[in-house]
């Protein structure tokens, strides 16, 4: 059965000190709080992914994630940071596709299907975030980008590395915004994702992929998210930065 997964995007926030401290505060809730089989990740900033690492040895439910790589393995891409070199220091996770990583550089379907590729190559596991804008929402071409985006940029693996991928829906118009898409909205979408999925991959394949929501969720709209038939679990931005928040939206499933 798939997993129930609680993952925070620190995004651009948190120096290095209050990275660790947050995180040794997001461990200890952890442990102590949260219980059945639910996997909490965080995605920091590369600066903290070693230490985070360290940190999180022996609890787990708890993970390490990046929030970016590039598709190259090595070369000469000043500034970037190849998925072997996280794999090199045991981080677990990494987010491809976000919509700011779109948005702000530019990053299209083609290019994250050879992100995609290269961070399974190297045994990470992705979370690919797929969503569309509140136009796309309002001219209702939702499902269509929706699709495209997951077809264009995981379609071509196979079902064995398909199955390898998180999936998370994140409306761009619910992130950041305190604007959350209702559970039936989430729902609705997060259902038709699936049957996309087993339409190329079976519904094996489909049944055990994890899909997220993320936009604007908090400790008071998670239960009620998660109670959602295909959702499951979520991508927390802006209270993912608050260890009480965080941990206590992955209790959200500590009734289920
Ligand atoms: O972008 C997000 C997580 O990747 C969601 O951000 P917020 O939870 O701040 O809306």
């Amino acid at each position: 059965m798939r997993k129930k997964i609680v993952a925070g995007n620190w995004k651009m926030n948190k120096d290095y000190n209050d990275g660790l401290a947050l995180f040794s505060e997001v461990i200890n809730m952890v442990k102590d709080e949260v219980v059945g089989d639910l996997k909490v990740v965080v995605c920091a900033p590369f600066i903290h992914l070693n230490s985070l690492v360290g940190l999180g040895k022996g609890y787990d439910k708890v993970s390490v994630g990046a929030q970016n790589a590039h598709q190259e393995e090595a070369g000469a891409y000043t500034g970037e940071i190849s998925t072997s070199m996280l794999k090199s220091i045991n981080v677990e996770y990494v987010i491809l596709g976000h919509s700011e990583r779109r948005q702000y550089f530019g990053e299209n379907n083609a290019l994250l299907a050879k992100k995609t590729d290269a961070a399974l190559e190297n045994g990470l596991k992705p979370i690919f975030c797929i969503g569309e804008t509140f136009s796309e929402r309002e001219s209702g071409e939702y499902f269509n980008v929706v699709k495209s985006q997951l077809a264009e940029a995981t379609f071509h693996l196979s079902a064995d590395g398909f199955s390898k991928l998180v999936i998370a829906y994140e409306p761009v118009w619910a992130i950041g915004t305190g604007v959350t898409a209702s559970s039936a909205q989430a729902q609705e979408i997060h259902a038709f994702i699936r049957k996309e999925i087993a339409a190329k991959y079976g519904q094996e394949v489909a049944d055990n992929t994890s899909i997220l929501y993320g936009g604007s969720c908090n400790p008071k709209n998670a239960e009620e998210l998660f109670s959602q038939a295909d959702i499951d679990g979520g991508l927390i931005g802006g209270a993912s930065l608050k260890s009480r928040d965080f941990v206590d939206i992955a209790k959200a499933f500590n009734s289920k």
